[in-house]
This record gives structure tokens, C-alpha cells and sequence, in this order.
């Protein structure tokens, strides 16, 4: 069975002292994590502070972007050997934001997949269509082709360690979730994908997360089909009490 992953994305919100307040009091609650990774994906700025508060727990820092490089001369950017020595071990990669505001592409998302596992960092990588290509019956084709860029080059063993997130862009922020089957079935598409490129053993141990609108109220359904191992999950991250039930529905599942 894979173990379900769910990874908060707090995109550009908290200040530090939120930040380390947070990660305190999720240290303190007894959470049985045997089936369950629990990741918080943090601005780059408070990476420092969450590794050293969580350190021995079983809580996990990611960061939310990287750049390809090893290092040089790209000003504002952050490198994947940077994260890895302050002791990240996720990062997010093409996320749909990026994508649209910030010029991520196909091809910048394989290139920094490949510099993750060259840092010992696991990538969690975005693939989602919009409003419009779903309404034209392009979902399945889309989110393969994004998955197959994002992947090429990749080793079996660097697949099989990848989770992939299938964020609809329509359901990001909007409280519009895919219905389970929805979610489960474009999930599925992406493991097919996978079986084709990398074979069956490859498809069947990589984790693909669904994300869009997941809350403590629909998290339970999503997780409980077959493909879907995981939420990627922004707003109901922030709050404690809330990312705890996000985490007790991936114990459960
Ligand atoms: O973009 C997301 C996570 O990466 C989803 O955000 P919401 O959970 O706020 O819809």
C-alpha cells in the first residue's frame, strides 16, 4: 500500500512568528503517523526556522520553488543545494501559480525535478488544466502531457520516488473540489501515463496527490479511492486544528 502524503502549501502567507507558533503546537498533538507524511511547504524565507522547530518530529519542511541550478548569478533565486543544507526534504515544482505568473514551463519543471533528486530533495510536481481546457474535453490530455514532460530523464527509481499533484487550476482557491470520481479518474489517467513511460512497477509505488479545495470536510472521500494518495492542500493548511484533521483522514485512510 502507499502511504498517503498530505502536504500543506502555505504559498505567501504568515509572517516567522506565525510561522514558528504553528509548528509548535503541531509538534504537540499525538498523531499516529504510521500511514501518513505530513509536510508543510513554507516561503523560502522560514525553511531555517521550521527544520530547527520540527526537527525529530514527524513533521517535514518543504520549500514551494527552486531554481535548476547548483548556484550563479540568478538574483532572488534559491538552489536546491541550498534547501537540501538547511535540511528540506520536499519541494514543490510547477505548481499552477508559477506556471501562470511566474513563467514555469514543461521543460523549467523537468530540468528542476532533475535538480531535486540531485539534492536528495523529493519533488511534488504540479500538473492541473484549466477551466477552459476541461470544457473541452482536454483534462486527460493535458495533465499526461505535462506529466510526461516532467518526468523525462527521469530514472525508474527517481519516479517511483516523485508524487505528483493533480490541481485542477479551476478548483485552486474557488471552493469548487472535483468529485472524487472526477479527481480519482484524471489521478488514474496519470498513472497510465506512468505504466506507459516507466512500467508497472514504477506506476504502482509513485504517490499522486489530489489538490484544489481540500478541506477536513471532503478530504475523507477523496482519499478513499484508489489512486488518489494524498493532499496537496492550500487555505486549510494554515490553521492547526485544521491541517490536524487533514492528517488524522490520511492516518485513517
Ligand atoms: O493550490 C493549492 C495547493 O497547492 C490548493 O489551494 P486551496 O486548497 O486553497 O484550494
Amino acid at each position: 500500500m502507499r502511504k498517503q502524503v498530505i502536504a500543506g502549501n502555505w504559498k505567501m502567507y504568515k509572517t516567522l512568528s506565525e510561522a514558528k507558533q504553528f509548528a509548535s503546537e503541531l509538534k504537540a498533538k499525538q498523531l499516529d503517523t504510521t500511514n501518513v507524511e505530513a509536510v508543510i511547504c513554507a516561503p523560502a524565507l522560514f525553511l531555517e526556522s521550521l527544520v530547527n522547530e520540527t526537527k525529530g518530529s514527524f513533521i517535514s519542511i518543504g520549500a514551494q520553488n527552486m531554481h535548476e541550478e547548483k548556484e550563479g548569478a540568478f538574483t532572488g533565486e534559491v538552489s536546491g543545494q541550498q534547501l537540501q543544507d538547511l535540511g528540506v526534504s520536499y519541494v514543490v515544482i510547477g505548481h499552477s501559480e508559477r506556471r501562470q505568473y511566474f513563467n514555469e514551463t514543461d521543460e523549467s519543471v523537468n530540468k528542476k525535478a532533475k535538480a531535486a533528486f540531485e539534492n536528495n530533495l523529493t519533488p511534488i510536481i504540479c500538473v492541473g488544466e484549466s477551466l477552459e481546457q476541461r470544457e473541452s474535453n482536454e483534462t486527460e490530455s493535458i495533465v499526461s502531457a505535462q506529466t510526461t514532460a516532467a518526468l523525462e530523464g527521469l530514472s525508474e527509481e527517481q519516479v517511483k520516488n516523485t508524487i505528483i499533484a493533480y490541481e485542477p487550476i479551476w478548483a485552486i482557491g474557488t471552493g469548487k473540489t472535483a468529485t472524487a470520481d472526477d479527481a480519482n479518474d484524471v489521478c488514474r489517467s496519470i498513472r497510465e501515463t506512468i505504466l506507459d513511460g516507466f512500467g508497472e512497477e514504477v506506476a504502482s509505488a509513485v504517490r499522486i496527490q489530489y489538490g484544489g479545495s481540500v478541506k477536513p470536510e471532503n478530504i475523507e472521500e477523496l482519499l478513499s479511492k484508489e489512486d488518489i494518495d494524498g493532499a496537496l492542500v492550500g487555505g486549510a493548511s494554515l490553521q492547526v486544528d485544521s491541517f490536524v484533521k487533514l492528517l488524522e483522514a490520511g492516518a485513517n485512510v
